[in-house]
């Protein structure tokens, strides 16, 4: 699957003060991208139409070479990509392994009643079996986002879109996160794409863009 981005051009409020001018890019399934750039230079908000939360000004998003509008925005945000943002968004009411057993049953994974699966793929980020019953208010925060993380990359999206998923987390489990991301990649040959301030995160992935003067540039 390629994801493409063709002739995107952004600005919020004022026309002149462009976030990005004319930018074309291409992602390739089974590929791990980074990007990075100063705070401010429109990171999350490139993700947010990779997501299809939001529409740029001008330009398109393909899938295969079909525009995202074409599927249908909330298709897409279904059916194609799973989200990672800073806000953990889980269920306050519900355990960590509730959280992610919800989202597979919901998705239709075969893996949603496979309760050892579950808890395998939680202990791989250090949630172990007696924290992975506990309500996730429970959990600290660096926990809950590793909740969070495990439930998103386990939805069988062929996009994994994630917004500093690893910037409360210390070095190991940030590594821990990272080697999730590169096998979603590698193995699952998904299509992840990281938005991270932290170089020695991005120097794992296949290929980093330096969002820089409204363009993006390979490092
Ligand atoms: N909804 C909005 N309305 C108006 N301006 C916005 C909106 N969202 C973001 N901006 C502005 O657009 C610019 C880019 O924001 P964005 O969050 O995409 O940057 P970023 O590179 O992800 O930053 P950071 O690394 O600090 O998270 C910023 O100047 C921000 O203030």
């Amino acid at each position: 699957m390629t994801l493409e981005i063709k002739h995107l051009t952004h600005w919020y409020t004022d026309r002149d003060h462009k976030l990005y001018e004319d930018v074309n890019l291409t992602f390739e399934s089974g590929r791990f991208y980074a990007i990075v750039g100063e705070s401010g230079s429109g990171k999350t908000t490139l993700l947010s139409f990779l997501a299809g939360l939001d529409e740029p000004r001008e330009g398109d998003i393909l899938v295969d070479g079909v525009s995202i509008k074409e599927i249908g925005l909330t298709k897409f945000r279904q059916k194609y990509v799973s989200t990672i943002f800073q806000a953990y968004n889980l269920l306050n009411t519900m355990t960590a392994f509730q959280n992610v057993q919800t989202a597979l049953a919901i998705t239709g994974s075969i893996h949603a009643k496979d309760k050892s699966y579950i808890l395998d793929q939680l202990a791989r980020v250090g949630i172990d079996e007696e924290k992975a019953h506990k309500n996730v208010q429970r959990l600290s925060g660096g926990e809950q986002q590793r909740v969070a993380i495990v439930r998103a990359l386990l939805v069988d999206a062929p996009i994994v879109a994630a917004d500093e998923a690893t910037g409360n987390l210390d070095h190991e489990n940030s590594q821990k996160i990272v080697d999730l991301f590169a096998e979603l990649a590698h193995e699952f040959g998904k299509t992840v794409i990281l938005i991270t301030h932290d170089r020695d995160v991005a120097s794992r992935a296949d290929e980093q863009l330096l969002l820089q003067n409204h363009v993006f540039e390979p490092i």
